[in-house]
């Protein structure tokens, strides 16, 4: 049995990222980036004004109180092709190209403006109120390393720099195949002896809410039908995700189909509940299967938790997900001798920190307290219960 590090550090030393891809910026928006991004322009790309006011050059102004004469305005957009003459000052406004020969600007308060004319009570430092062409950074220096998701801002610090396109990892397409001869996909009444599917409906939307194109197919408890499943999904996703038939029971197949497709056992059995007996099986062509036990809760947490460190694997990422958040628990939390816990809370901000409520309805096969959990609570293993106030790792749910 694995340990729940030992498991994803084995997931890192062996699945691979995808061949990047060209796109544009507007639709790279949530892929990772396989490439440094480097910046097209200077920034500022030209000598602005940071304020709304009056370019100078500071030397005019140094015999304080002083008074120049109005050569003209520049407003946001405008060139200013005019050199600023002796003694003179050129209206501007934030954002708009200063002159040349001016070298500072002042502050549209600080001045006593009449038509024609400014009165400076105060001299300006050579460099005040001015934005230099590239004095954020020079065109050329990188402005997003390799592995980042670009996320809203990321793109906006792209944008702003005139990149239009960038070598990305493209979004895994992920295969699901849902096993069990008791689940009962689809609307209509329960039949006797069957389950609603709460696999199917749990990896569309956990998949589709992190935006990842995903398939789901309900395959039957038979050798060849898992194996035909098996062999498409390999061929057609870039990680295949199972849920069901990775325990010891004699329907439970997923891994003899694996076997019999070439995948090679990778790791069986992690120190975790729920979600103990999982499973990861590397293919010949590097897709990665990731085998689910069947409870819910299971899939759940292996969601989370490694279908989150694949998915960022196959994208490149620089550090790999889960992320895990500190926090901690509200109340003492009953815990297993054996296996750490992946247990649903409810979490509250409370100065600081996140104080988790770990929920009733714990088991594998329980999917309830979910109406109300909004976090996912990692607890190790321990004899006695975990304190109420005890440091905690957690996982958003939403
Ligand atoms: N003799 C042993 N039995 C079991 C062991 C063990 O070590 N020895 N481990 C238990 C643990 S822990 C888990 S977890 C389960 C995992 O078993 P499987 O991965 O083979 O999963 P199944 O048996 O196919 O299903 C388990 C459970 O989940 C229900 N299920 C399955 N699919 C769905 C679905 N799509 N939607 C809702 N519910 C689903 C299924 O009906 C079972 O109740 O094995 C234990 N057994
Ligand atoms: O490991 Mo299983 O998911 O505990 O019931």
């Amino acid at each position: 049995m694995h340990e729940i590090d030992a498991a994803l550090a084995l997931c890192s030393e062996r699945v691979g990222a995808l061949a990047p891809v060209a796109q544009s910026l507007e639709s790279a928006l949530g892929r990772v980036l396989a490439e440094p991004a480097s910046s097209v322009l200077d920034l500022p790309p030209f000598a602005q004004s940071g304020l709304d006011g009056y370019a100078v050059r500071a030397a005019d102004t140094e015999a304080a109180p002083s008074s120049l004469a109005l050569a003209g305005e520049v407003p946001a957009g405008a060139v200013a092709t005019e050199r600023l003459p002796a003694n003179g000052a050129v209206r501007v406004f934030t954002g708009a190209m200063v002159p040349p020969g001016a070298d500072a600007v002042v502050a549209q308060e600080r001045v006593r403006a009449e038509p024609g004319r400014i009165h400076l009570a105060a001299p300006v430092a050579a460099g005040d109120g001015l934005r230099n062409r590239g004095e954020e950074l020079a065109a050329g220096a990188i402005v997003c390393p390799p592995g980042q998701r670009l996320h809203a801002a990321r793109l906006a610090a792209l944008a702003a720099a005139g990149v239009e396109r960038v070598m990305v990892r493209p979004a895994p397409r992920v295969a699901v195949l849902v096993t069990g001869d008791e689940v009962q996909p689809g609307a209509g009444e329960t039949a006797p002896g069957r389950i609603r599917d709460a696999n199917g409906p749990l990896l569309r939307g956990w998949l589709s809410e992190r935006g990842y194109p995903v398939e789901i197919h309900h395959v039957a408890d038979r050798l060849e039908a898992v194996r035909a499943h098996l062999e498409q999904a390999l061929a057609e996703a870039d990680v295949v995700v199972t849920t069901g038939g990775v325990s010891v029971g004699d329907y439970d197949l997923v891994m003899q189909a694996a076997a019999d497709q070439g995948v090679e056992t990778v790791f069986w059995r992690v120190r975790q509940k729920p979600g103990k007996p999982l499973y990861l099986g590397l293919a010949p062509n590097g897709v990665p299967l990731l085998g689910l036990p069947g409870n819910p809760a299971a899939v759940l947490a292996g969601a989370s938790v490694f279908l989150r460190r694949l998915l960022d694997l196959r994208e490149g990422l620089a550090v790999p997900g889960p992320e895990l958040l500190g926090g901690v628990a509200a109340h003492p939390v009953r815990r297993d001798g054996v296996r750490d816990g992946w247990l649903r809370a409810r979490r509250e901000a409370a100065e600081g920190t996140v104080r988790l409520h770990v929920l009733d309805r714990q088991a594998s096969h329980m999917l309830s307290n979910l109406g109300e959990a909004d976090a996912l609570v990692r607890v190790p293993a321990g004899e006695t219960p975990l304190p109420a106030g005890a440091t905690v790792q957690w996982l958003p749910l939403d």
